[in-house]
């Protein structure tokens, strides 16, 4: 377990990471979310110690990083995939880990097989595609058969296939009773893969809780209706009926109107009552990216001008900053629909808190994104390296592993792709990563997890 109590961060004059205290548990998918800037890879980096905390504390199984006996094979991470030498083939790289923390090199073999890599396996890592260096990361961070494993944007980079894969290895980590603590701007990656969620914003903690319970607290379900596109009276009609009714009624792009604070059956005798055609009357829930928006909302640093303008929030005067978001609680002004306590419950009759994820909603909705395939270790299909470039491979070209990659593997750093030697506190950059793609393409339920384990511990 991973365990943050009041952990701060301070780089000069900025506060990168605010009083955090959180705890990732073993057995489950913790998805660690919050916008650019919000101190996600500065929480990551002081639980590796990487970093030193201004204040407060965070320890893996009761251990401060530094402390951890053996941290190679209890912890694995994939921080930055980037952090390689590039003129070393991806087989070497991974056996200067391996060398470094005592493992065996059979065990290198291995996770370039978890993660594809096999058939490149002796090209030079300067050659690889963007998710090519995600996969050798991510085999790095397999290599000492960790309990513990941090990804930071493990599916950047990656292909439809690859990311289903990082998915379902995720899982499967997860399933073996690993702690898995996995930073993403994808939602609905996140939806997937994660059963819990850990959320921060300007570097403090904005809410942690399951999946669905962050869903239910930050957004309402909805029901969408749609008339005769032919006759526009009709839609005006309805939604003077409807809002007369105490229903809260937003126009859709399509000409449809999402509706919240009325049940189905309610709109239905209402369109009746007045007498208008309806060519969809249909249940949804608000997906994860509109909770999270709801959310972060106020925690956003960066943002694009033509929001304001787009409508996608409220203007706010020269100058000013939104609100810090408050858990639980909407961020007034979002485009998102009102959260429970705003517009009510739209389903009350029988309507199905549902679950989003996996089991089928009562009203013949379709299922929810719980479908994954199979193996937790099929990998992709084999990585083809880039033509590698033609340039001269002189020591210039290494020049990026001075900020922490293989070459100069950072003190402390553990079965991450990290640099070998001593981790350096305050240092940056883990370990780099790799691929799968292993010829058991797809979805096959994976080999025996045994794969991800180092044949002597089997
Ligand atoms: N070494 C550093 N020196 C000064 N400021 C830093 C340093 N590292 C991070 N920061 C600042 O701390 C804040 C948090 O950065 P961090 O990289 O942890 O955010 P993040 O949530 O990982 O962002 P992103 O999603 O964009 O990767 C940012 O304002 C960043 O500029």
């Amino acid at each position: 377990m991973i365990e943050a109590v009041g952990l701060t961060k301070r780089y000069g004059d900025k506060t990168a990471v605010y009083n955090l205290s959180f705890q990732v548990r073993p057995g489950a998918v913790t998805g660690f979310l919050g916008p650019n800037g919000s101190g996600k890879s500065t929480t990551m980096r002081m639980i590796l110690g990487l970093d030193n905390p201004t204040s407060g504390q965070v320890t893996i199984g009761g251990f401060p990083y530094r402390k951890l006996p053996n941290a190679p094979r209890q912890v694995g991470a994939l921080l930055d995939a980037k952090a390689v030498h590039g003129g070393r083939s991806a087989r070497s790289h991974l056996l200067s880990l391996a060398q470094l923390s005592g493992i065996p090199a059979r065990r290198v073999d291995e996770v370039l097989g978890v993660v594809g890599l096999q058939d490149v396996a002796r090209k030079r890592s300067k050659g690889f595609s963007l998710g090519m260096g995600q996969r050798l990361g991510i085999a790095a961070a397999l290599l000492g058969d960790p309990q513990v494993l941090l990804f930071d944007e493990p599916v950047n980079g990656l292909d439809p296939e690859g990311i289903l894969w990082v998915r379902n290895l995720m899982k499967a980590l997860a399933a073996e009773g690993r702690t898995v603590f996995v930073s993403s701007h994808l939602m609905s990656e996140m939806a997937l893969t994660a059963d819990h969620l850990i959320v921060i914003g300007r570097g403090q903690l904005l809410s942690d809780m399951s999946v669905r319970d962050f869903i239910s607290a930050n957004s309402a379900d909805f029901a969408r209706v749609r008339t005769p596109d032919t006759e526009p009276q009709l839609r005006e009609k309805l939604t003077s009926a409807l809002t007369e009714a105490g229903g809260h009624v937003l126009p859709e792009q399509d000409g449809g109107l999402r509706v919240t604070g009325l049940p189905l059956p309610r709109i239905s005798d209402i369109a009746h009552d007045t007498d208008v055609r309806l060519w969809e009357l249909s249940p949804h829930q608000a997906s994860l990216e509109e909770a999270y928006m709801r959310m972060t909302q106020g925690a956003v640093d960066y943002r694009s001008t033509i929001d304001q303008k787009a409508g996608l929030m409220q203007p706010l005067p020269p100058g000013a900053q939104p609100p810090m978001p408050v858990p639980g609680q909407g961020q007034p002004g979002w485009y998102a629909p009102p959260s429970p306590a705003q517009g009510g419950q739209p389903f009350a009759m029988g309507q199905p808190p549902a679950n989003p994820y996996g089991t089928p909603n009562p009203y013949g909705g379709p299922a929810g994104a719980g479908g994954i395939a199979a193996g937790p270790y099929g990998a992709p299909a084999p990585m083809t390296p880039q033509t590698p470039p033609q340039q001269p491979q002189g020591p210039a070209q290494a020049a990026p592993q001075a900020q922490g990659g293989p070459q100069a593997p950072a003190p402390g750093v553990p079965a991450v792709q990290a640099p070998a030697a001593a981790p350096a506190p305050d240092a940056a950059a883990i370990p780099a990563t790799p691929a799968p793609a292993p010829a058991a393409a797809s979805a096959q339920p994976s080999p025996s997890p045994d794969l991800t384990k180092p044949e002597d511990a089997r």
